[in-house]
């Protein structure tokens, strides 16, 4: 059986994706929500040279005084006036430094007696000492944050002072999330032995939600082709998302249901642990990726595939998660030709891999910090050696 690589894979499903209309949100509604155009500085920051610092404005070929203080410069309230030869202006942080003046003194080291202002101190050491130069962050007209570039807390404060109230973005993408098995009950109602509180619907919601999203739930469809190409066949979203019944098994039944429902299929099983038998396809303008049932599985498929959809459809230039690099505090064995991501810790700056890597198991993927990365045919690896991680708490 040949089985699609992961980075096929991912290329593939977001090509299935059909890109969001775009909107233009107040910059208070638009933390995590990328911007689809540049946003370009509507002004000047500072706007003016301001003070850095409390003190005095003065002249820096005045020093070392002493000085007369002939008035006050505040933040929104500047002097009105010029400072001459041997003058200075009481001035605070934010303020704008007065004409004339070029250097501040901060109020540390200066005494003052009524107007009368000395030295108390090194004072600056050089012209402009303390002066935030106009345009220092950035001038009018200058980029402040890309098109495909997330609206992160920080990029909505530079939009801020940039002078900017609305921004582009792609409209909410609609995911609509299906768990499929007659096993499954409501996560908090009594479950017999047979039963299985559902869990997955949880975690992928979990996952996507500090992404763009509007949620459909589809709750618990039973293995039953008729019950699922129903539900199926009504849903109206950018993205559907199944969990289980996507293997070989008598009673897995996504396939043929989604095929029943008008989807066709783009692929299936690919080379990965775990996470091999995922799905994906379209109909119309709806994406549906397919997770494995087992909730492991599902927690990788979700994030290397369905939160990448869903960024890229929201329009992130750079849609799938950061790896990084960490020294593995044990030897791993050789691997096959299936990309596995092991369940892992970082202890004292080293990564430990759980021993029993079963796609089932919540309790270890629940204590894990990162996934190991440990890419198809990868030889043995010994302590110490460096191995690629996805930091996942
Ligand atoms: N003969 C073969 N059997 C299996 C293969 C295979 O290649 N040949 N692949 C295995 C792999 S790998 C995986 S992963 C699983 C995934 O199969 P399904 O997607 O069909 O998942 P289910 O059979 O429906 O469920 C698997 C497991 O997960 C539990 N589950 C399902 N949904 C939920 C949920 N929403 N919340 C919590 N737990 C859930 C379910 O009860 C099962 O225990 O197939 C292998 N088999
Ligand atoms: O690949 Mo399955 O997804 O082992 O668990």
């Amino acid at each position: 059986m040949s089985l699609l690589p992961i980075d096929e894979a991912q290329a593939r499903v977001l090509a299935l994706g059909t890109f969001a209309a775009h909107e233009e949100v107040d910059i208070h509604d638009a933390l995590g929500r990328w911007a689809v155009k540049p946003v370009v500085a509507q002004r000047t920051q500072p706007a003016r040279d301001l003070s850095a610092m409390d003190g005095y404005a003065i002249r820096f070929a005045d020093m070392p005084g002493p000085w007369r203080v002939t008035g006050e410069s505040a933040a929104g309230s500047p002097f009105a006036g010029r400072i001459g030869a041997g003058e200075a202006v009481r001035i605070f942080t934010g303020a704008a430094i007065p004409d004339g003046g070029d250097t501040v003194l901060v109020q540390e080291e200066a005494t003052r007696d009524g107007d009368r202002l000395l030295l108390a101190g090194e004072g600056p050491p050089h012209l402009a000492r303390n002066v935030r130069r106009r345009g220092l962050d950035f001038a009018e007209g200058d980029l402040l944050v890309d098109a495909g570039e997330r609206l992160t807390p920080a990029r909505l404060a530079v939009c801020a002072t940039g002078g900017v109230g609305r921004v582009a973005v792609a409209r909410p993408i609609r995911v609509a999330i299906a768990a499929t098995g007659d096993e499954l009950v409501e996560p908090g109602t009594s479950a017999g032995l047979d039963a299985l509180p559902e869990s997955n619907r949880l975690l992928l919601r979990s996952l996507l939600a500090d992404l763009p999203v509007t949620f459909m739930d589809l709750g618990i469809l039973p293995d039953r082709l008729d019950v699922m190409t129903t539900a199926f066949a009504k849903v109206a979203a950018d993205v559907l998302v199944t969990t289980g019944g996507a293997s070989v098994g008598d009673h897995d039944l996504v396939r043929p249901a989604l095929d029943a429902a008008g989807f066709s299929l783009d692929f299936w099983r690919i080379a990965l642990r775990p996470g091999k038998p995922m799905l994906a396809g379209r109909r119309g303008a709806t994406a549906v990726v397919g997770l494995p049932g087992n909730p492991v599985s599902a927690f990788v498929t979700a994030l290397l595939f369905v939160r990448p959809l869903v960024a890229h459809l929201s329009g992130a230039a750079d849609p799938f998660p950061r790896a990084s690099s960490a020294i593995l505090g044990e030897p791993l064995a050789a691997n096959n030709n299936r990309t596995d991501y092991l369940r892992a810790e970082m202890r004292d700056g080293r990564v430990y891999a759980s021993t029993i890597q079963d796609s089932s198991m919540l309790r270890t993927l629940a204590r894990s910090t990162c996934l190991v990365i440990r890419p198809p045919h990868a030889p043995a690896a010994r302590a110490g050696d460096s191995a690629e991680i996805l930091t996942i708490a």
